[in-house]
């Protein structure tokens, strides 16, 4: 395992911007220009990502770029579009944050590339590989040579693939939109109450997380990720960004947030778990009644349950499920609360041994994962084809929003 190319010098990279088509132009977006913040949100609202009927389009809001895009040490010259010379219309985008990685026993300064978006117009002009390839000159120059991405679609060598997994919270809606639907000799009264939920919370000692929570949290996080094969080392100011959000997002109400974190502190005042979800609502394309979706994704959780000295005990997989259900089942309750119409998790970190009981059902998307320039050895991403059983647990902790 390693790093494909060694040994490359920042002084071999072009300082140059690689070469595009000649009616376009590379532009690197200030997203704290109203402008350029307007043009992203507007390409990614109507040429990103959707689900393969088409039905959904992913609805990144302004803060949620602020939050994902702006994470500590980010760099204003890895937000890279690009514009149509005459029109100044943007119609291509790229982005990377800095990351510290763990591929096993490997620690790397990498980058995580996200929303990559090309016009829906310009789909044939192979503009992809070249916005990858100006992404990588730029992030080389920085001395930095390793990346992490993810993808729906299937390309070279994925390291992991996990599957998309849903909770129903409402499921009406999710009906009402097509999302599900209705079994075989089922009632609709039959679907309502299997996926009811609780008003409120039953985890002794839930509440939010706080600034002042997180070295409490960072020292649960770290020996709670130090089971997986690939994980996201975390500075304390990483954490209060990736868990709290910006300044900016913590004085908003809980329904306008794209991130909440929620800590267990025990009778003794210590931190024994946490559980977090981000939030990023669907665009419903063509429905008569509902135009958004309000989709919550599980993001990052511990527990101290099964810690033994900082290493998983197998032996307690029992009391860490039970935990485990018992702090994400809170979760859907906190999501539903905010009028999330479905809690999305995949089958990464160790979420296979709740998804079951917690009445998760399997989706039909995969997320891949790729390392650009390290070749590391297949990684489990938790997907089994009989129930979920223990052995089968997924070695990818990283979350990518
Ligand atoms: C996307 C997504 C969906 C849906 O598409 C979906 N849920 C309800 C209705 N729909 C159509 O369901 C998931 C379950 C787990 C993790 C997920 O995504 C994990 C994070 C995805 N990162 C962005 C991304 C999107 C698409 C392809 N690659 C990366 C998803």
């Amino acid at each position: 395992e390693g790093p494909i190319e060694k040994d490359k010098k920042v002084e071999d990279i072009p300082s140059e911007p690689y070469p595009i088509l000649s009616q376009f132009e590379w532009v690197t977006l200030d997203l704290s220009d109203e402008d350029d913040m307007d043009q992203l949100y507007k390409l990614l609202y109507e040429h990103y990502v959707e689900d393969h009927d088409s039905t959904f389009r992913f609805a990144y809001s302004r803060d949620f770029f602020n939050w994902a895009l702006k994470p500590p040490g980010w760099r204003e010259d890895w937000h890279v579009g690009v514009r149509v010379k005459g029109t100044k219309r943007l119609v291509a985008f790229i982005s990377g944050v800095p990351a510290t990685l763990r591929v096993r026993d490997q620690e790397m300064k990498a980058v995580e590339i996200n929303f990559l978006c090309v016009h829906k117009k310009l789909r044939n002009k192979r503009l992809t590989p070249v916005l990858i390839k100006e992404i990588t000159r730029r992030v080389n120059r920085c001395g930095i040579w390793q990346a992490l991405y993810t993808s729906g679609t299937l390309l070279p060598s994925p390291v992991s693939t996990c599957r998309y997994t849903h909770r129903p919270l409402n499921w009406e809606k999710l009906y009402d939109v097509g999302f599900s639907a209705l079994p075989e000799g089922v009632t609709k009264s039959q679907m309502l109450s299997r996926y009811a939920l609780p008003s409120s919370t039953k985890t002794k000692g839930l509440r939010k997380m706080e600034e002042k929570d997180v070295e409490d949290v960072l020292s649960l996080y770290s020996k709670f990720q130090s089971r997986f094969d690939m994980s996201q080392v975390f500075s304390k100011e990483e954490l209060s960004h990736w868990l709290l959000g910006d300044a900016n997002e913590r004085s908003h109400a809980d329904d306008k947030r794209v991130v909440l974190t929620y800590v267990v502190e025990n009778d003794e005042g210590r931190i024994t778990d946490f559980v977090s979800f981000y939030v990023l609502p669907f665009t419903v394309i063509d429905n008569a009644r509902h135009d958004k979706l309000g989709v919550a994704y599980l993001y990052y959780y511990a527990t101290e349950e099964g810690l033994d000295g900082g290493r998983f005990d197998p032996a307690s997989v029992k009391v860490v499920t039970k935990r485990l259900e018992s702090l994400i089942s809170d979760a859907l309750v906190l999501a539903k609360n905010i009028g999330m119409d479905v809690f999305n998790a995949l089958t990464s970190q160790d979420n296979v041994l709740f998804l079951d009981d917690l009445k998760f059902g399997p989706g039909d998307g995969f997320l891949n994962y790729y390392l650009f320039n390290y070749k590391a050895y297949p990684i489990s991403g938790g997907v089994v084809n009989k129930e979920y059983d223990m052995d089968k647990r997924s070695g990818v902790g990283v979350v990518m929003l």
